[in-house]
């Protein structure tokens, strides 16, 4: 009931639903038998019934992501039916379980505030209905027939529910149980019985509402408001709802050595990722000039589409000059009213389109000129090889192929997610500017073909090959960081997020390689993408045995 939106004029939008895609979230809606699209198949009576069909439904979504549970009404018994098997089959329970306008479901029959369907005649049961304030239109002869059935079997779920678990251990997760206020049956002592099934916290919450709060509208407004409200109270100002939609791609939390070293945004070092022997592999590989250069784009991006924008000023400008020497040509030959003919229109366009064309273009060149001496020529000083099309046999292949299923492994992403890996040097005084990896939007030059080629880059990673004398760290520019500067070590793996897991660029990112005050700076790099890109080095993998480390080489996440 949270999660449909009708169709046609019927459509509403569902607070839950949008919320969920606000936030990246997946809803997992239920639909029982008996209901719209199985209207034709006989609802379930038993809310363990409904458990044991749905559980093999949801349970390989429940693995490996981490999930909440939102029930209403006689949906918390089913939810709590679901959680019981989840727990008996040892399957990961939610962070949190939302549960509202329900007693919890150990109370005994004698205390429930409702008279069983099965001994109501029909008029006695619409009534029963009414007191749950199901919608007066329900009863109309239009909709009573649908209704029906599904009524009295959905009335059996909560009318003869038994409570089976009474020694099994209370769940830990969290719960927050909500109840309406107009609840004409359900009472806030009721539901508060729910603080006996979890050790976890447990927070009750009072709606103004009747049963069916979450289809009234002015209920949920209010409860959405009341919220809103609180989230300003604890944060002493506008509560920054962004910050609930920022997600990265996954990183194994669980990774040796894996160190959080700035909270949000997030940046990680991976210590001791690659040995100090790979290390020096790569280092030797570029050096010895065993590696293909990277011709790396220093221009300064423009699109050259954009200057046919210029068009219409040079063909005013033409035409406008054009004219001036047509009037001069006509009054020079006495006759003001002579007709122009096209031969001299002709004639005196050509010389003034040429002059015009010229004068622009060597305008717009002297101004990428200056900008590419200014900017474009010192965005990046120092020397790239790529592995893209490395030999399997070559001598460092083996330490590109740990990096990058070492890699593939922490980010749980396959292998051809990973671009091509790339080593560069800075020698003294050479330096990467500050720069974004991930594509801003809107941004013209080749942003088409670089969304086509793997999509957004999500995670960048770079692995220190060396120590560095002097300088050469790793720079993070947004205030947010305080000037964070990460330093060369040999080995350690820095990792973060240019973008945000859902592809959508993140300004807070910029970063530069600073300029290297003594000796030489080596790194290895690769960018973890939306989807596989077409020139990734997964080939060196497929040549591979297995990882000296014993962890899953593959091109296959581990999750
Ligand atoms: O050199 C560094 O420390 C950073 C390099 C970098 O950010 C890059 O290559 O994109
Ligand atoms: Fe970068």
């Amino acid at each position: 009931m949270y999660t449909s939106e009708g169709t046609g004029i019927r459509r509403a939008p569902s607070a839950l639903l949008e919320w969920c895609r606000a936030n990246g979230v997946e809803c997992l809606a239920v639909q029982p038998p008996g209901r719209l699209l199985r209207g034709r198949e006989p609802p379930f009576t038993r809310c363990c019934d409904i458990a044991e069909a749905l559980l093999p439904v949801v349970a390989s979504k429940l693995i490996d992501t981490p999930y909440v549970v939102i029930a209403h009404s006689v949906g918390t018994w089913v939810a709590y039916e679901l959680l019981r098997l989840a727990a008996a089959q040892r399957l990961p329970m939610p962070r949190q379980a939302f549960l509202s306008a329900m007693a919890s479901p150990d109370i005994p029959h004698v205390a429930r505030p409702w008279r069983q369907q099965r001994g109501l005649g029909e008029e006695e049961f619409k009534d029963e209905c009414r007191s749950w304030d199901v919608n007066e239109i329900v009863f109309s002869a239009a909709l009573w027939g649908t209704y029906h059935d599904l009524m009295r079997a959905d009335f059996t779920l909560f009318d003869e529910f038994e409570h089976t678990h009474g020694g099994a251990p209370p769940f830990a997760f969290p719960v927050t149980a909500f109840y309406g206020n107009r609840d004409r049956r359900i009472k806030r002592s009721m539901v508060e019985g729910w603080q006996r099934f979890t050790t976890g916290s447990f927070q009750l919450l009072e709606v103004d509402g009747h049963h069916l709060w979450p289809l009234d509208k002015d209920s949920l407004l209010g409860e959405l408001q009341r919220e809103r409200q609180q989230q300003q109270q604890q944060q002493g100002g506008v509560p920054d709802l962004s910050a609930t939609r920022r997600t990265y791609h996954f990183i194994d939390s669980r990774w040796p050595g894996l160190e959080q070293v700035h909270a949000e945004p997030p940046v990680y070092i991976a210590h001791d990722f690659l040995s100090a022997d790979d290390c020096a592999a790569l280092r030797r590989a570029a050096e010895a000039g065993q590696l293909p250069y990277l011709a790396y784009d220093n221009a300064v991006l423009v699109d050259t589409h954009r200057l046919l924008l210029l068009l219409p000023v040079v063909a005013a400008g033409a035409g406008f000059d054009a004219w001036q020497a047509l009037l001069a040509h006509s009054g020079a030959g006495g006759g003001g009213d002579a007709a122009v003919t096209a031969a001299a229109l002709a004639a005196a366009a050509g010389p003034a389109l040429l002059h015009w064309s010229a004068g622009v273009g060597l305008l717009v060149a002297a101004a990428l000129g200056g900008m590419r001496a200014f900017v474009g020529g010192r965005v990046f000083t120092g020397t790239k090889w790529t592995a893209a099309q490395l030999d399997p046999s070559h001598p460092a292949a083996p330490a590109f192929a740990r990096f990058l299923s070492r890699t593939s492994v922490l980010l749980g992403a396959p292998a051809d997610r990973l671009e091509p890996p790339t080593v560069t040097r800075y020698r003294r005084g050479e330096y990467q500017r500050k720069h974004f990896d991930a594509r801003p939007d809107g941004d013209p030059a080749g942003l088409k073909q670089f969304l086509e080629a793997g999509g957004q880059r999500l995670v960048q990673v770079v692995v220190y090959l060396n120590e560095v004398e002097g300088g050469g760290g790793t720079r993070f520019h947004h205030p947010l960081f305080r000037g964070l500067t990460i330093e060369p070590r040999q080995g350690d793996a820095l990792l973060f997020f240019p973008a945000y897991a859902d592809g959508r660029f993140d300004v807070r990112m910029a970063h530069s390689g600073q300029p290297v005050e003594a000796g030489q700076k080596f790194i290895l790099n690769t960018w973890c993408c939306q989807r596989a890109v077409p020139s990734a080095a997964s080939h060196l993998l497929d040549q591979q045995g297995g990882d000296a480390s014993g962890r899953t080489l593959g091109v296959g996440a581990p999750r």
